[in-house]
C-alpha cells in the first residue's frame, strides 16, 4: 500500500498556529485516532488531538479533511491547525510517526502526487514553485498565471493542433491511391504547419522578458578598485523601497541584492575591481566579474571623478562583451566632482551618483526601475519562464522546420516530423516522459508543500 506522508506546511515555529498536512490512505484511520471524528469533507472540527497510545491530550486543533479524489493531492488528506509551538508541533508529528505506513514527506511531495495523479501539469507546478519563491508584484501575477495553467494551456492547444496536422497527413496518404482526394489537403497542413511555426518563434522572442522577470533583471556593477561600487550598492539597496534581501554570492567577491523595484525584479551584483591582478585570489575574483557582465542584462560601468584615465589602463569591459548588453556610465562620488561637459559619445547614459548624499542615487535609481520596467514589460499573454521551456520550444522549431522544409521527402516521414515535434510540447507540460527531470524541479520545493 502506498505510504502516507506529513510535513508541517506552515513555515517555522514558533508561529500563531501551525498547519500540519497528512495524505495517502492512512488519513481517516490516523484522524479518528488523534481526534475520534473524522471531520465532514472539506469541514473543520474543534478537536481535542490526543496521543495515540497514552491518550493525553496534546493540544485543542482545528481539523480539516478531504476526502479524495476531491483534495490538493487526490489522495485523503487532512490538516491539523494546531498552536504553534515548537512543543505542540514536535508533539504531533511525533504522534504521526507512530502509525504504520506513515512518513515524512520529502520536499514537494504533496505536489508531486497531484503531479502524479494527473491533477497538475508541469508548467503548474512550476508556477507554483515560482509562487512560493515569488519577491515581486509582477513576479507573483506571472507565476499565479502559470499556476493556473495558462502556459500549459496554450502548449497542450499547439501540441493537439500538432496531432491533428498529423492524423490530416496520415488519412491523406491513405488514399494517396484514390483519385478524388485532392492533393491540396496536404498543402493546407503544411501552410497551418509554417503558421504555427511562426507562433512559436514569436512566442520565444516574446519569452525572453518571462525568464527575466522570473529570475530578475541583472544589472551587474563593474569599475576599477575603489571606484565606489559597493558604496554605490548600499546606497541603491539602503532606500527602505528597494532592499528585499541580500544573500552572498557563490563566491565572497560577489554580492547579490535583490531589489523590487515598483513591483519589477532586478538583482544587482557588485563584482571585484577591475585591473591588472598579480594575486590567484584577485585574478579569480576579476574572471568571476567579468563572467557576470557576459550574463548582464545591464552593466553599471563606475567611474570616479580622476579615474577615467585610469580604467583604461587597467583593465576595461571584458573584450568579449556581447555589444548588446548596454553599457551605462554611472559617474560616482559626483559630490567631488564639478560635473564634466556632457559626454559627446552618446553610446552610453551617462548618470552622476553619490553615495555621500540621500540623493545622491536618485537619478540611477529611477533610470534602473525605468530600464527594469522596459526590458520585462509584464504580458497578458503566456510567456516560457524557464530554460526548460526554451529548450524543448527550439527541439519543436526545429522537427517543425524538418517537417515544413522537406518537400522532397515521403508524407511518412514529414508526419514522422510532426509527431516528434508534438512530444516536445509534451515534455514541456510532463505529458511525454520527464520521469529523470521530475527530481530536480521537486528538489526546489520547501518540506510540505
Ligand atoms: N489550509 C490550506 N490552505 C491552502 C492550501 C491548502 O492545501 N491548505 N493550498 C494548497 O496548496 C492553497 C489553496 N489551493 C488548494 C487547491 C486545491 C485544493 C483542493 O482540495 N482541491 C480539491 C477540492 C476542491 C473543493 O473544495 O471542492 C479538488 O480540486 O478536487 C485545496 C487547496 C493555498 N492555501
Ligand atoms: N566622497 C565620496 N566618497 C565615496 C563615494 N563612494 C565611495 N566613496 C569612497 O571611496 C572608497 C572606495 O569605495 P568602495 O565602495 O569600497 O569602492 P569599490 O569600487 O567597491 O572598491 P573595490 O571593492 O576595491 O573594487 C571608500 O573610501 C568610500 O568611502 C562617494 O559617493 N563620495
Amino acid at each position: 500500500m502506498k505510504e502516507t506522508i506529513y510535513a508541517l506546511s506552515s513555515g517555522s515555529v514558533p508561529s500563531g498556529v501551525a498547519v500540519i498536512r497528512i495524505s495517502g490512505p492512512a488519513v481517516r484511520k490516523v484522524v479518528s485516532s488523534l481526534c475520534r471524528k473524522i471531520p465532514t469533507h472539506r469541514q473543520t472540527q474543534l478537536s481535542k488531538l490526543r496521543d495515540p497510545q497514552t491518550r493525553e491530550v496534546l493540544d485543542e486543533a482545528l481539523v480539516l479533511y478531504f476526502q479524495g479524489p476531491n483534495s490538493f493531492t487526490g489522495e485523503d488528506v487532512a490538516e491539523i491547525h494546531c498552536h504553534g509551538g515548537r512543543a505542540v508541533v514536535a508533539a504531533v508529528l511525533n504522534s504521526l510517526a507512530q502509525f504504520e505506513a506513515c512518513r515524512p514527506a520529502e520536499p514537494g511531495e504533496f505536489t508531486r502526487r497531484a503531479f502524479d495523479g494527473g491533477r497538475m501539469d508541469l508548467t503548474e507546478v512550476e508556477g507554483l514553485a515560482d509562487l512560493i519563491a515569488s519577491e515581486t508584484e509582477s513576479q507573483r501575477r506571472q507565476a499565479v498565471r502559470q499556476m493556473g495553467g495558462a502556459l500549459g494551456k496554450l502548449y497542450d492547444d499547439w501540441r493537439k493542433r500538432l496531432i491533428h496536422m498529423r492524423a490530416m497527413i496520415e488519412a491523406d496518404f491513405d488514399f494517396a491511391d484514390e483519385e478524388d482526394v485532392p492533393g491540396s489537403v496536404a498543402d493546407k497542413v503544411w501552410a497551418e504547419a509554417g503558421e504555427l511555426k511562426a507562433e512559436i518563434e514569436d512566442h520565444l522572442v516574446r519569452s525572453k522578458s518571462g525568464e527575466r522577470l522570473r529570475s530578475g533583471v541583472q544589472v551587474v556593477l563593474m569599475g576599477a578598485p575603489n571606484a565606489g561600487k559597493s558604496s554605490l550598492l548600499n546606497a541603491i539597496a539602503g532606500r527602505d523601497v528597494a532592499i528585499v534581501t541580500e544573500e552572498a554570492g557563490t563566491t565572497r567577491d560577489v554580492i547579490e541584492v535583490h531589489l523590487d523595484l515598483v513591483g519589477y525584479p532586478v538583482t544587482l551584483v557588485d563584482t571585484a575591481g577591475l585591473r591588472k591582478a598579480e594575486g590567484v585570489v584577485e585574478q579569480e575574483g576579476i574572471r568571476r566579474a567579468e563572467q557576470r557582465g557576459r550574463e548582464a542584462d545591464l552593466i553599471l560601468w563606475a567611474v570616479e571623478p580622476d579615474g577615467i584615465e585610469s580604467t583604461d589602463k587597467d583593465g576595461g569591459l571584458p573584450a568579449d562583451l556581447s555589444t548588446e548588453v548596454p553599457v551605462w556610465t554611472v559617474r560616482t562620488k559626483a559630490d567631488l566632482e564639478t560635473p564634466p561637459k556632457q559626454d559627446s559619445s552618446g553610446t552610453t547614459i551617462d548618470i552622476p551618483a553619490s553615495s555621500k548624499d540621500r540623493n545622491g542615487v536618485r537619478a540611477l535609481f529611477e533610470a534602473l526601475t525605468c530600464f527594469a520596467k522596459e526590458t520585462i514589460s509584464v504580458s497578458e499573454v503566456p510567456l516560457a519562464t524557464r530554460s526548460r521551456h526554451r529548450h524543448y520550444l527550439n527541439d519543436c522549431l526545429t522537427n517543425l522546420e524538418k517537417a515544413v522544409t522537406a518537400d522532397h521527402l515521403p508524407a511518412e516521414l514529414r508526419a514522422e516530423d510532426l509527431r516528434r515535434a508534438a512530444d516536445d510540447l509534451g515534455r514541456i507540460t510532463g505529458r511525454i516522459d520527464v520521469e529523470d527531470l521530475l527530481d530536480v524541479i521537486f528538489r526546489d520545493f520547501c518540506i510540505g508543500k
